[in-house]
């Protein structure tokens, strides 16, 4: 009879194995998990690298520019371009063949997305080549379309083209809803004998009003469009699912199913009797694609239907930070530097999902839910920061602070919602670039994209909830390699979430604002003062007898 040892008394043994007669299941060792790697498209794993470390390029020196554009871009004080313009306008300007519609070589050309910091330039990456593209037309025909995903940017947009149309034949046209629509309309579109006649060149539009011209404007006519830009690309993604996208294809492509491929490249109706009819030239178009957190997700991206698309990102991942590590590097070896670094990559790796300009620097501090407001006056007139956006997590909260802020006292603050007219923000910005209001308090309105001047600080008064909305809100500071420092208030338990968030744009090293607690105690006989009106204010709101 075999003996059954005690197995409790002895190491456990791995796997089954038999003991005298029997088989005993034995245990498992628990492997560490293995993390699954993300399978990503070549042209996502690989991406272009726009090169932050190279000398600034004087705008004379990229000769392809139209010369009437060098002068304005000299007259708006730009002597230099940004590095993501120094990567992407040869890109794009390369590809055009001197005819308006067409490509150089007559077949179709690779959409373009770019991933680059807040601040960094994007807008003139695309304004440029698509004037200088356009410059020579003959017709006055929808060629070029910008989507923004909410009004205040696509305004933002339509004034840097306005700006650089100035002087030129081309027309460009905000659709943003600040006129009716039927004024709109015939501000588009005119009817002739023979036929319609656009009367714009270049439209710059949120999706909902674009759609609805699309539908209802006759004569509204994109069968022309040689760019589609797609600015805040991540953002708009999530306003794919209202199909505008799709709406734009149909009438871009003049097909019933735009998702068929063939019919997508068979774009070929050239007008008769030009030279590129004889030559068999395709018209061109290609989709520009523009954010400073751009999706990774390949089923998301596959919603844009992109063609054989290139990826250009800056390199943010920890590891790979060339801004340090290529300090020392003489300039000669900096090149083969970023090649090295780029082939290093793990596979599958995305470099350039989330980055923060290299002039912005990010501080966060720890306190108590209730004296975050203490944090924002410490701020304000203890440090006597100005030129202040502060971004909380809702209306609400946006209210109730900017109530204490302004029961304070001693400052100009201001509250930014997008329950204010247009006008209203408008003057608010303005004010606020003037130096006339040390504060603007907002929720998410303002924080993807609007470029306003001399914003000093950006305090996160609630901590963002997603890694974008941090680089998005952090990033209306630090902007065209200006200086700036963001603020992140957060509660003790806020705290290891928000390093995890942070590890995900590259940073791995984190600096606390340090506040001596007599600082705040000095603050606090006014504060409770504010805080104790701050009900009655509430609630006459609410009945509408005050509006403060
Ligand atoms: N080459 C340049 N030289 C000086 N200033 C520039 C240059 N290019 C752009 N700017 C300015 O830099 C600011 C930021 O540019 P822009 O708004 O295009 O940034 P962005 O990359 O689109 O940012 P975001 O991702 O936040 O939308 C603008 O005020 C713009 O006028």
């Amino acid at each position: 009879m075999p003996v059954v040892s005690d197995i409790s008394s002895k190491q456990v043994k791995e796997g089954p194995h038999l003991v005298g007669n029997f088989t005993v299941l034995g245990e498992f060792k628990l492997e560490p998990e293995k993390k699954v790697k993300q399978y990503l498209p070549e042209w996502l794993a690989k991406p272009g690298i726009i090169k932050t470390d190279l000398e600034k390029t004087p705008v004379e020196d990229l000769d392809m520019l139209h010369p009437c554009l060098v002068e304005k871009l000299k007259e708006n004080n730009i002597s230099h371009f940004f590095p993501v313009q120094t990567s992407i306008l040869p890109l794009i300007l390369k590809d055009c063949g001197g005819q308006v519609g067409f490509s150089r070589t007559g077949s179709p050309l690779r959409d373009v997305c770019v991933s680059a910091p807040t601040g960094s330039g994007k807008t003139l990456a695309y304004v440029l080549p698509i004037l200088h593209i356009l410059l020579p037309r003959n017709v006055c025909r929808i060629r070029a379309l910008v989507v923004l995903p909410v009004r205040d940017l696509a305004l933002q947009v339509f004034k840097v083209f306005e700006n650089y149309c100035q002087g030129t034949q081309l027309k460009v046209k905000l659709l943003g809803g600040q006129q009716a629509f039927e004024e709109e309309q015939q501000t588009l579109v005119v009817e002739k004998m023979a036929g319609y006649l656009s009367l714009v060149d270049i439209i710059v539009a949120t999706p909902g009003r674009l759609v609805d011209h699309i539908n209802k404007t006759p004569g509204f006519d994109l069968s022309r469009l040689r760019f589609l830009v797609i600015d805040e690309a991540d953002r708009m993604m999530d306003n794919i699912k209202q199909n505008w996208l799709q709406v734009v294809e149909k009438h871009v492509f003049k097909v019933h199913n735009p998702d068929d491929p063939v019919k997508r490249l068979d774009r070929t109706r050239t007008p008769e009797g030009t030279q590129a009819s004889c030559d068999g030239k395709k018209l061109a178009f290609q989709k520009l694609l523009f954010s400073a957190t751009l999706s990774q997700d390949p089923e998301i991206l596959q919603q844009l239907k992109l063609f054989q698309p290139q990826l250009f990102t800056t390199l943010v991942s920890s590891k790979h930070t060339q801004n340090k590590e290529t300090k020392d590097v003489s300039s000669k070896k900096k090149e083969k530097h970023v090649k090295d670094k780029q082939s290093d990559l793990e596979e599958g790796e995305f470099v350039g999902k989330y980055s923060t300009p290299s002039t912005l620097k990010q501080l966060h501090v720890e306190c108590k839910a209730m004296d975050k407001p203490l944090i924002v006056l410490h701020c304000l007139h203890n440090l006597q920061y100005r030129q202040i956006l502060c971004f909380t997590n809702s209306v609400e909260s946006t209210h109730r602070l900017y109530l204490l802020i302004k029961l304070y006292g001693d400052v100009e603050v201001r509250e930014f919602s997008s329950a204010l007219t247009v006008a209203a923000r408008e003057k608010i910005l303005q004010e606020f670039a003037q130096g006339k209001v040390d504060m603007v308090i907002c929720s998410d309105a303002m924080a993807r994209g609007i470029d306003i001047d001399n914003v000093q600080y950006v305090i996160l008064y609630d901590r963002p909830l997603h890694i974008q909305n941090y680089i998005h809100r952090v990033g209306r500071t630090a902007r065209a390699g200006k200086t700036g420092t963001a603020i992140t208030i957060l509660e003790k338990r806020e705290v290891c979430t928000y390093k995890a968030m942070l590890r995900e744009s590259g940073k791995d090293k984190f600096k606390k604002l340090k506040i001596k607690p007599n600082k705040l105690f000095s603050l606090k006989p006014r504060y409770n003062d504010s805080l104790r009106k701050l009900p009655m204010i509430l609630k006459e709101e609410k009945r509408g007898k005050r509006t403060y």
